[in-house]
């Protein structure tokens, strides 16, 4: 129930950003060079060859075709750039008032909050860390009875059914526990890893006791969950324990299989209760029917049978969801995040409330650039300023009527009550009742000329399912929020291998292009539903993929030219050198300058410089290549999952920052053909122009070999990985071989042909 409804507090605050000034300076300055090196490129462009086959006419024609190339790549490059200044223009932040919500309102009237945790494959995603995540949103600082966990387990497996139930179990002390000691991460595992010490010294040994004892029912608890994942199978004692077990005699496979849903809690029954008397959130394992002959799309089709599920159990109007790896790290979010809904002013309008996504297994240097340190920090609040940030597929609190399909309308939503919309349970059937009638909305066959997937739910066939969900719901009128609290809100695990961070990339990328060319086009779909702004910011996003074509044009034609001879760029001695060089390291200064600011080092930077190449090069290049494979029927896209454990020497290796190339794919051969051939050509530069010929031409080369030295040193642990490494990290001989050949053959035909 509302207590007083006079005072009209706002129950958040929105700031705008600072530092907007110098940035905006940069920026018309940059513009200003742009412009000057268009001029310069136009201006000077090398004449058109005519159809002669003479030698000189081949010459001339190589040169103005290299020419015009790299226009074009700057082109690009101008107007990609242009997006990533709208997603920076402006910036704003939020926070929350969480006292004035239990000043305002009754507990009893928050609305209530379906959670659900996705998880896929038992063995690369570890029962025990999707129970870590689990316990921790069930131990949220909010009214139990109100919470609903549900895990959708697209890898049917009874291991983690096993889990489930001893999470039940342990959430009885957990909970408790975590409310009397006011603990933070409620992640058991986390939170025993960091405290090591008893938490409370005033407290007498009693507390102490309590601490040692939680902490030793919580190793049990793990050891009695990681055994069985070892063995890979379930024991028969266990198998007696619980008759949920019974269902995966019908299983024939992880893709073939009936719905399997066991409400393990159930919050209506009175004798739920933790060991203090206090109810317990309700706990629902669900896997949803599969079929080889369905198509189940993947994380999306996960989601959308649990919606469904949890409208049928506890239909709270309120939906979480979070990724199997990312538990709560903040007791408080679930209250930020009401802040937004309840608030009576804006709250009407706000579709759903993003948290960022932060990792606890990054280096200090951020070795693979996997943090999103400038995606938090500067380009969500960015797209926030614009209408609302995208939608991330985790982390994230959403009206469930928004996220079904429902159009904002001011009239509708105004002063709504949100107690009302609680408690639409159906009390009277038993839980067997409950759950059968449940089984058939997560069958194969529900969603068969329905809007799942499309109007309702989370959107099928794109890879970034959850971009294109949270931009339907905002051109359905919709605003969302960003809020980055001091505490992060969710924590997870980022990938730890080069090759998966690639991979991940890749999914992104393919995904942002599938949504580009989809029915939900941000230019098309998006026109005079969003604003503009907006869809320019989306625009950055989806359009990242053909950045790599104009970058392995720059990372490849300035160098091969430099042994043909051909000067690209404008002499050193020459004034027109000042906008390329104002351009080039300007924007190096800045991204330095900006990842100091948010928080990040100098190494970080480089790391981060870097990993953006090899991205630039291989991911999205690939994510275009996927969709023309798709396009043509060659393929199908389909969603790998990355992996959340690593091998103890590699992880050994991860910890100590060394690259990781120790796979064959062609990702990698494509990095090491780009880094020999860079290093082929700067070595013969230097013996040329530097040992050899006078400064004149080096003058004519300057810039070339500039490039050509920097891509050099950024590539220095791929030669390492070819060449000096003897770890199982190096870069394998199928790789070595092929790309010195791939390298050396450009650089033949340049200097002899
Ligand atoms: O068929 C699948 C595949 C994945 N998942 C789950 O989806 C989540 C994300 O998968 P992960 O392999 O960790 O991918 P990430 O690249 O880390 O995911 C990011 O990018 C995805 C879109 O590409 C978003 O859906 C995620 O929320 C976002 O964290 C995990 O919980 C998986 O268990 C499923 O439920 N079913
Ligand atoms: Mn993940």
């Amino acid at each position: 129930m509302r207590k007083a409804k006079s005072e009209h507090l706002p129950l958040f605050e929105t700031k705008s950003g600072k530092g907007l000034i110098p940035f905006r300076l940069f920026v018309a300055s940059t513009l200003a060079s742009i412009c000057f090196i268009f001029v310069y490129r136009v201006r000077f462009m090398p004449a058109v060859p005519l159809l002669g086959n003479n030698e000189l006419e081949a010459d001339l024609g190589v040169r103005w075709t290299a020419w015009i190339g790299l226009f074009l790549a700057e082109i690009w490059f101008s107007f990609h750039w242009l997006l990533v200044v709208a997603l920076k223009w402006k910036r704003i932040y939020r926070t929350t008032h969480k006292q004035r919500l239990s000043l305002r309102y009754d507990e009893a009237a928050f609305p209530g909050i379906d959670i659900i945790v996705c998880t896929a494959d038992a063995k690369i995603e570890p029962p025990i860390m999707v129970v870590n995540t689990i316990l921790s949103v069930m131990a949220y600082d909010y009214p139990s009875d109100k919470l609903s966990v549900y895990l959708s387990d697209d890898g049917g497996s009874d291991l983690m059914f096993y889990a489930m139930l001893e999470a039940s179990r342990f959430s009885e002390q957990w909970i408790p526990f975590c409310r009397k000691f006011k603990v933070e991460p409620r992640s058991p595992e986390a939170f025993f890893d960091r405290a090591s010490e008893p938490i409370d010294d005033h407290h007498s040994s009693m507390a102490n006791q309590y601490w040692t004892s939680i902490k030793k029912l919580y190793e049990e608890m793990k050891a009695r969950i990681e055994s069985p994942t070892k063995l890979g199978r379930i024991s028969e004692e266990i198998h007696k324990q619980h008759k949920g077990f019974r269902e995966w005699n019908f299983v024939s496979s992880r893709s073939d299989h009936q719905t399997i849903l066991q409400i393990i809690i159930d919050g209506r029954d009175a004798k739920a209760l933790d060991t203090e008397g206090q109810p317990l959130p309700t706990l629902v394992y669900l896997a949803r029917e599969k079929r080889p002959q369905y198509n189940h799309n993947f994380k999306a089709g996960s989601m959308n049978a649990a919606i469904r599920v949890s409208s049928r159990i506890s239909n709270a109007p309120i939906i979480l969801n979070v990724d199997c790896d990312m538990y709560s790290n903040n007791s408080e979010s679930a209250r930020d995040a009401i802040c937004f809904f309840l608030d009576e002013d804006k709250g009407h309008e706000i579709g759903f409330v993003q948290f960022p996504q932060a990792f606890e297994n990054l280096t200090d240097n951020d070795i693979y650039s996997t943090s999103m340190r400038l995606v938090t920090e500067v380009e969500l609040p960015g797209v926030d300023s614009n209408g609302g940030p995208c939608y991330i597929g985790t982390g994230c609190f959403h009206r469930r009527e928004s996220l079904c399909g429902k159009k904002y309308s001011s009239n509708a939503c105004q002063g709504e009550d949100w107690t009302s919309k609680n408690d639409v349970k159906i009390e009277e059937e038993s839980v067997d009742e409950v759950e059968e009638t449940c089984k058939v909305v997560a069958s194969c066959t529900y969603e068969e000329n329905t809007e799942w997937g499309k109007e309702m739910g989370v959107k099928y066939g794109c890879a970034v399912e959850d971009v294109i969900t949270g931009f339907a719901i905002q051109c359905r009128g919709w605003k969302s929020v960003f809020i980055k609290p001091e505490r992060a809100g969710f924590v997870g695990l980022a990938p730890t291998k080069l090759l998966q961070s690639l991979i991940q990339q890749e999914r992104w990328l393919g995904g942002q292009v599938q949504f580009f060319f989809s029915k939900y086009c941000p230019i098309l779909y998006g026109y005079k539903k969003v604003s503009f702004g907006l869809q320019l910011c989306y625009c950055h996003y989806a359009l990242g993929a053909p950045n790599s074509l104009a970058l392995l044009y720059f990372v490849a034609v300035p160098s091969l030219c430099l042994l043909k001879g051909i000067s690209l760029f404008p002499k050193l001695s020459n004034p027109w050198v000042i906008p390329f060089v104002y351009v080039f390291f300007g924007n190096l200064i800045y991204s330095l300058v900006e990842r100091l600011c948010c928080g990040g080092t100098c190494l970080e930077w480089l790391n981060a410089q870097r990993n953006w190449l090899f991205g630039r090069i291989t991911s999205y290049l690939f994510a275009i290549l996927d969709n023309i494979l798709r396009v043509f029927g060659i393929t199908k896209w389909s969603f790998i999952v990355t992996s959340k454990v690593a091998d103890e020497d590699a992880s050994e290796r991860y910890k100590q920052e060394l690259m990781e190339f120790g796979a064959t794919s062609p990702m990698f051969t494509i990095l090491a053909t780009i880094a020999l051939l860079n290093a082929f050509v700067l070595v013969w530069a230097v013996k040329r122009f530097i040992l050899e010929e006078q400064s004149l031409v080096i003058d004519s080369f300057a810039l070339q070999i500039i490039l050509c030295g920097l891509l050099v040193f950024i590539n220095l642990p791929v030669y390492q990985a070819l060449f000096l490494r003897k770890d199982k990290g190096r870069m394998p001989s199928s790789i070595t071989y092929p790309s010195i050949a791939y390298a050396l053959a450009p650089c033949f035909i340049a200097l002899y042909y």
